[in-house]
């Protein structure tokens, strides 16, 4: 999508094509209470983890939105929640209009479940090894139903090898005798193959080296283009999500604090904790944007920080941090930003200076 098309779309808060994932108000908290004591302890004296708290973003058909944050901060836990694998503890998850969780048995799920697949960050862990290549990319087709003769599915088998740039002939060998990058392209081929519009990516890239990632994204960006596909993409490595995004969502400890076009978010960030992110990654190139050391690392979240989570590390917090949270504001971009020092006007040019020590 041209930087144009979407700075616009994200200025009047919808794209220019429809929504294919809607996440609203999306939560998802996990008690971890002693199991002797479930049957005994009140709802409100068990140990939650509020892995996801209140979470709300569209993605735009045949678009990419990047969930980033530090680990822990809840990306992973979206990610399952978005395809189903986690029921939420509150909000909702709608694809293409229709929202998930009025799909209660596995029948009415089908039709959506083939439509959306989830590529997982280790190839090694995700593909069967005493399974041959062909079996493993065949068996959505035959799990979904979608082809039951044998030949069809040799030769569906043999387009999405190819599609990855793999060969046909690579279908007869086991995991073992591919790389760590070409398993990967076998994870995208079994992904591929229910023919889905959705892709959610967690870590796609992670466990692989460098050189052999920018060829995985660029393969994404490929199949992108060649199928109309929709990613949401999970990473904690902004260099990566800087290179596949539309859009970028940055996560802290449960919440959305800051989100917007990629462009935007990597070349004007607002909020303190995306510019520290940003701090990490000097290579990239941004001009114009001051930078904020922040120290310290993400708090529990059993015990999550009162008012703006990220207050304990924020130089610029005061009371009203400690005990309000933000709510989201338009950023000057188009985006959207919760931040009480922005909305009051307090994250001036000088307080930034002053925060850096440069006055
Ligand atoms: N099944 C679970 N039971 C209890 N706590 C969980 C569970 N899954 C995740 N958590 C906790 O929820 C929080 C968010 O985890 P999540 O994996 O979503 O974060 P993340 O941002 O993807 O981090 P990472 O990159 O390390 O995977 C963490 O504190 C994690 O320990």
């Amino acid at each position: 999508m041209a930087d144009a098309a979407v700075a616009q779309a994200a200025r009047s808060g919808t794209d220019d094509v429809r929504p294919l994932v809607r996440v609203e108000g999306l939560a998802k908290h996990f008690d971890v209470s002693p199991p002797w004591l479930t049957r005994v302890l009140r709802h409100e004296d068990r140990t939650l983890v509020r892995a996801v708290d209140g979470v709300s973003f569209d993605i735009p058909a045949g678009r990419t939105f990047s969930l980033v944050g530090e680990s822990g901060c809840g990306k992973s836990t979206v990610a399952r929640l978005v395809v189903g694998l986690y029921n939420p503890t509150a909000g909702e998850v709608e694809f293409d209009g229709v929202s998930m969780a009025n799909l209660k048995s596995r029948r009415e799920m089908a039709p959506i479940r083939k439509r959306l697949q989830m590529i997982f960050q280790d190839p090694y862990a995700s593909l069967n090894p005493r399974w041959r290549v062909a079996d493993i990319v065949a068996e959505p087709l035959r799990a979904h139903g979608l082809m039951t003769d044998r030949r069809a599915i040799q030769k569906r088998v043999g387009e999405l090898l190819e599609l990855v740039r793999l060969s046909a002939r690579d279908g007869e060998k086991f995991p073992h005798e591919f790389s760590g990058g070409q398993r990967q392209r076998i994870s995208i081929a079994r992904a591929l193959a229910s023919n889905p519009e959705f892709l959610v990516c967690d870590e796609p890239t992670s466990a692989l080296d460098v050189s052999v990632q920018a060829q995985i994204l660029n393969l994404m960006k490929d199949l992108q283009r060649e199928l109309g596909l929709t990613y949401l993409f999970i990473s904690h490595d902004l260099a990566v999500v800087y290179h596949i995004s539309d859009y970028v969502g940055v996560m802290y400890l449960g919440r959305l604090v800051e989100w917007g076009t990629a462009r935007d978010i990597f070349r004007r960030p607002q909020h303190p904790y995306t510019r520290m992110l940003l701090d990490a990654i000097p290579d990239l190139e941004m001009s114009g944007r001051q930078r904020i050391p922040v120290a310290g690392e993400v708090p529990s979240p059993i015990h999550p920080p009162s008012g703006c989570h990220f207050h304990p590390r924020c130089p610029f917090a005061n009371e009203r941090c400690k005990a309000e949270e933000p709510k989201a504001i338009a950023t000057p971009a188009g985006g959207k930003v919760r931040c009480h020092a922005i909305e009051e006007g307090r994250l001036t040019e000088e307080v930034v200076q002053h925060a850096l020590g440069r006055d």
